[in-house]
């Protein structure tokens, strides 16, 4: 029995918990696959995705969380544009071409770039 309130409070103080907002920046190289990597999330994550805020930008509803992924053009004429983004970002999803091997030490530079950025460091990354 102790149990079972145990798991409703916890149950109750998680269903009162505020929505949190967490912002995603999704980069990399130009034809990385970036935009398309958003379109397969938003596919396997229909029910979650929420009404489009700003072109470029998913809002997607997980669990507690209201995660808008901003989805960041990655040509080299673009690529100056990305810190503007920085300051907001909690994390960032770097979209890599495995296949692409020509241009991986482009990607590499372009990577190593965004991670010395004082508003990138100590944030999370998935690469
Ligand atoms: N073969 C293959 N092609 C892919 C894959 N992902 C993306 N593509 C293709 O690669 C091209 C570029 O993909 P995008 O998702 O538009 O690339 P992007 O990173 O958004 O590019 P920019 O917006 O220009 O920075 C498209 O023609 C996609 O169809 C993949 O996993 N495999
Ligand atoms: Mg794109």
């Amino acid at each position: 029995m102790f149990h079972l309130f145990s798991h409703c409070w916890s149950w109750l103080q998680a269903i009162q918990e505020p929505i949190r907002k967490v912002t995603l920046l999704v980069l990399g190289l130009d034809n990385a696959g970036k935009t398309s990597v958003i379109m397969d999330i938003e596919r396997a994550l229909g029910g979650e995705v929420l009404p489009v805020g700003q072109p470029g930008q998913t809002r997607l509803r997980v669990d507690r969380f209201e995660v808008t992924l901003v989805d960041l053009p990655g040509g080299q004429r673009s690529r100056s544009a990305w810190r503007s983004h920085y300051s907001a970002a909690h994390g960032l999803l770097f979209v890599l071409d495995s296949s692409d091997l020509a241009r991986m030490e482009e990607a590499r530079k372009v990577l190593s770039r965004v991670l010395s950025h004082p508003d990138i460091s100590g944030k999370p990354i998935l690469l």
